[in-house]
């Protein structure tokens, strides 16, 4: 019987391995779908650490997701080249703002994330099962994309409670994943948070995925991916009025730097 059930198992896995190789789609669905379920699997069991070690929602959790979060490379033959690391070493909080490619970005975003810190997140990702649940133990800060007063709102409370709390906040200026190898326009969220709350920016880009990850032609295979963090930008004494400079400064240095991780000549006098 248990031999049966091994031969089937065996057999089973030959299959999908056979599939993986012959088709592109197959092997994207399944790396995908594993990466999913390992999400799904892993927020449970940190959920349950998160609530045994700290009781509930706080930013401290953010330790034990990074710690298995950082495991995942492995199972994906996933590399991170990191430099830059040093410029996180502001004194107090600051916002970070780095390019969101892919889901996969989890992590790289937890490859290099500093202590204390949380990310703003889309309202939506608390309807993703124990991975909702284990978002909102880390304390993410929800917001409403479709709705930009009531996403100000938030921000503006984040501002004020930034310095009480000593907080880094995470940002993806582009407001959604873009994996062409290029920046969306920045939206202008993050730079009013820094300048509201008068506190550093802090670029992180990472470099393009696109010679191992392009979900339009089921590629997903394993990578190098380049991390900068960039010098802090500061924002003391600037005003809302200087938001629209701050951004477009931000933008230019952050879309250099990916063309240059990327190995792509820079075309960054060619647009805006
Ligand atoms: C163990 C296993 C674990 C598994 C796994 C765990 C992972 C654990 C980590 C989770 C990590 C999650 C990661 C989530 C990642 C995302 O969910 S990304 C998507 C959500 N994030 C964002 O959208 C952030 C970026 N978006 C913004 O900042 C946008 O500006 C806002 C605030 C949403 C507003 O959107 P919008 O209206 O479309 O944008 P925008 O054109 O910038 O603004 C419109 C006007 O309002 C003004 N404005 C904007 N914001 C403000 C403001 N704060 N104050 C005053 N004026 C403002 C602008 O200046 C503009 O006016 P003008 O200058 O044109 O006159
Ligand atoms: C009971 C409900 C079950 C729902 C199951 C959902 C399965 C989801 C499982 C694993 C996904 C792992 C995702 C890790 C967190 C990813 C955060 C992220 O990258 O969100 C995308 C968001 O930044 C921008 O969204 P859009 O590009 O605008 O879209």
């Amino acid at each position: 019987m248990e031999l049966g059930w091994l031969l089937c198992g065996t057999a089973v896995l030959l299959l999908l391995h056979v599939l993986m190789e012959l088709s592109p789609a197959v092997n994207f669905a399944l790396r995908i779908g594993f990466y999913c379920v390992l999400c799904l699997v892993s927020s449970a069991l940190a959920a349950a650490a998160c609530l045994l070690v700290n009781g509930g929602r706080t930013v401290k959790n953010m330790r034990i997701i990074k710690a298995v979060v950082k495991t995942f490379k492995y199972f994906f033959g996933l590399r991170f080249e990191v430099k830059g690391l040093e410029n996180f070493e502001v004194e107090g909080p600051a916002i970070i703002v780095s390019n969101h490619q892919s889901i996969l970005d989890m992590m790289g975003l937890m490859e290099v994330l500093p202590d204390n810190c949380v990310q703003v997140g889309k309202k939506e990702l608390m309807y993703t099962g124990t991975v909702g649940l284990i978002i909102y133990l880390g304390g993410v800060i929800f917001i409403n994309r479709k709705s930009t007063s009531s996403a100000k709102m938030v921000m503006a409370e984040v501002a004020k409670t930034m310095a009480a709390e000593n907080l880094k906040v995470w940002v993806y200026p582009e407001g959604t994943r873009n994996c062409t190898g290029d920046l969306l326009p920045f939206k202008k969220g993050a730079f009013h948070l820094a300048v509201q709350a008068q506190v550093p920016v802090i670029p992180v880009v990472y470099s393009s995925f696109t010679t191992f990850y392009n979900p339009k032609t089921n590629l997903f295979t394993s990578g190098k991916i380049k991390v900068e963090i960039l010098p802090p930008i500061e924002t003391k004494g600037l005003t809302s009025d200087d938001v629209t400079d701050l951004t477009d400064r931000c933008f230019h240095t952050m879309r250099e730097t990916l063309f240059r991780l990327s190995g792509r000549p820079s075309e960054a006098k060619d647009s805006s």
